[in-house]
């Protein structure tokens, strides 16, 4: 990596998000160069370069190995530095991934909680939230609720109608002492 400051402060806050001062977690946007800009969350991310980070192009290429015929040419990097670091609720249904995204997630470090819940037919107009989860899910036995620890070196992935019909989080967790890098790998149209 080209040092932490690259994690941080990368993303312009345009004003229409929710009214949270910043993203709950440091993140780092890199892409191909010539693609749409991405805008989530009511933020727009610098675009950094695959040349920037060549152990990232590294992580990429055994990703395409593991998935053949994938072919991502974007990466969405989440920094949660601590047990208050989160994602909130939300898909990642921007029109530049398509109808039908493919998005390849790896983590490193700390072990967290990944949740994913079937949308309602009022959340599936929503866009991404960003506030905190509600921990009560945890405790829900609601078949279309369900839970994945994300290890150390796990790879995870989301396709089909996904991001369509299900909404996903990972929520503040106390035990969380060390910090937990996650890779998102997308296909910009
Ligand atoms: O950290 C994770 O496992 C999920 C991150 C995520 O949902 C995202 O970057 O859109
Ligand atoms: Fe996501």
């Amino acid at each position: 990596m080209a040092g932490n400051s690259s994690i941080t402060s990368t993303n312009t806050f345009l004003g229409q998000g929710p009214p949270y001062a910043s993203l709950p977690r440091d993140t780092c946007y890199v892409a191909t160069a010539g693609l749409p800009d991405l805008i989530y969350s009511g933020y727009q991310p610098h675009a950094y370069s695959w040349d920037d980070f060549p152990p990232l192009k590294d992580i990429l290429d055994a990703v395409h190995k593991m998935l053949p015929g994938t072919r991502f040419n974007s990466l969405l990097l989440n920094r949660y530095k601590g047990s208050n670091d989160y994602a909130g609720w939300h898909a990642d249904d921007e029109k530049l991934y398509g109808s039908t995204p493919e998005i390849a997630s790896v983590s490193f470090g700390c072990e967290r909680e990944f949740f994913l819940k079937k949308k309602s037919r009022k959340s599936s107009q929503e866009r991404s939230d960003e506030g905190p989860p509600s921990k009560r899910l945890k405790k829900s036995n609601n078949v279309d609720q369900h839970c994945f620890r994300l290890k150390h070196g796990s790879l995870l992935v989301m396709r089909g109608y996904t991001q369509r019909d299900w909404l996903h989080s990972v929520p503040k967790r106390a035990k969380a002492e060390t910090t937990r890098i996650n890779l998102t790998f997308r296909h910009v149209l």
